[in-house]
């Protein structure tokens, strides 16, 4: 695999100083020890961020009922859908403190799932939502990059977490996602999206803000297709937009 990197200094164009760095990859990059340190450095900056709203929305927690909101009129286009996926199990995805699981996931689906690799986020989402919820499924403490699922699931829902994976494990990770969905299932990615057609990287939690082409691309070569997409309306202007996709396998 051929790993072609390209770093853009951003300096303030009224005083010079360094604002931050652009880093574009391509789709096909790999390489191993590089990528080691992307999924460390993400590791170690999410050990010291704290188990609260504002710590997993990196300072935005005043902005999660809104988002909450978007995401059940979301939920509620695809249930609306000609033939919707059941309702019985969903997996949340870099599931945090559970904010999604409980407000989101729980009260539309019998059953959820979450996969988390930090594990001071598990245990305060396994107490805000109650460990003897009965909704509450299994909790995988594992990177997204090494989680294989096993079962099936309704609704997959991956929101702000896949800036933290690279390009080729995203599409080998939303592969072993289409294997795991039931009939009429669907994967819904929200993230953020970059303004530029570059890939934006984040050396603070290591992470990537990827164009909505490169998202696309990405969504291709996992062989799914976009059978609905929206923008998030009412967030702050001083943030990335952001886009959720449904996603069902293209074969359909
Ligand atoms: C911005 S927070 C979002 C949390 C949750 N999705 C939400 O919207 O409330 C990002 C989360 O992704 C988790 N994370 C980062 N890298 C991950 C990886 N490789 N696999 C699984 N989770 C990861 C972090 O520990 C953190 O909980």
């Amino acid at each position: 695999m051929s790993w072609s990197v390209t770093v853009k200094i951003i300096n303030c164009q009224k005083c010079g100083k360094i604002l931050g760095t652009i880093i574009s990859t391509f789709i096909n990059s790999n390489v191993k020890m590089t990528q080691n340190i992307f999924y460390k450095t993400a590791e170690k900056y999410w050990a010291n961020i704290p188990a609260t709203l504002d710590g997993i929305l990196g300072g935005y927690g005043h902005i999660s009922d809104i988002d909450i909101e978007g995401s059940n009129e979301f939920l509620d286009k695809i249930f609306a859908l000609e033939k919707p996926p059941s309702q019985n199990i969903a997996l949340d995805c870099g599931a945090g403190i559970g904010r999604i699981t409980k407000n989101l996931l729980i009260p539309r689906f019998q059953k959820v799932d979450m996969v988390e690799q930090d594990e001071k986020f598990v245990s305060t989402a396994k107490q805000l939502i109650g460990e003897d919820n009965n909704k509450l499924g299994t909790v995988y403490k594992i990177g997204l990059q090494h989680f294989k699922p096993q079962k099936t699931y309704d609704v997959v829902w991956c929101q702000w977490v896949l800036g933290h994976l690279n390009d080729n494990d995203l599409i080998a990770l939303l592969e072993r996602f289409t294997e795991a969905l039931s009939e009429n299932g669907v994967i819904v990615i929200k993230e953020n999206v970059s303004t530029s057609e570059e890939i934006e990287y984040d050396e603070d939690d290591s992470s990537v803000t990827r164009p909505p082409e490169l998202l696309y691309k990405i969504y291709t070569a996992a062989k799914l297709k976009v059978i609905m997409t929206t923008i998030q309306a009412g967030f702050p202007e001083d943030i990335y937009p952001v886009h959720s996709f449904a996603l069902v396998p293209a074969r359909i």
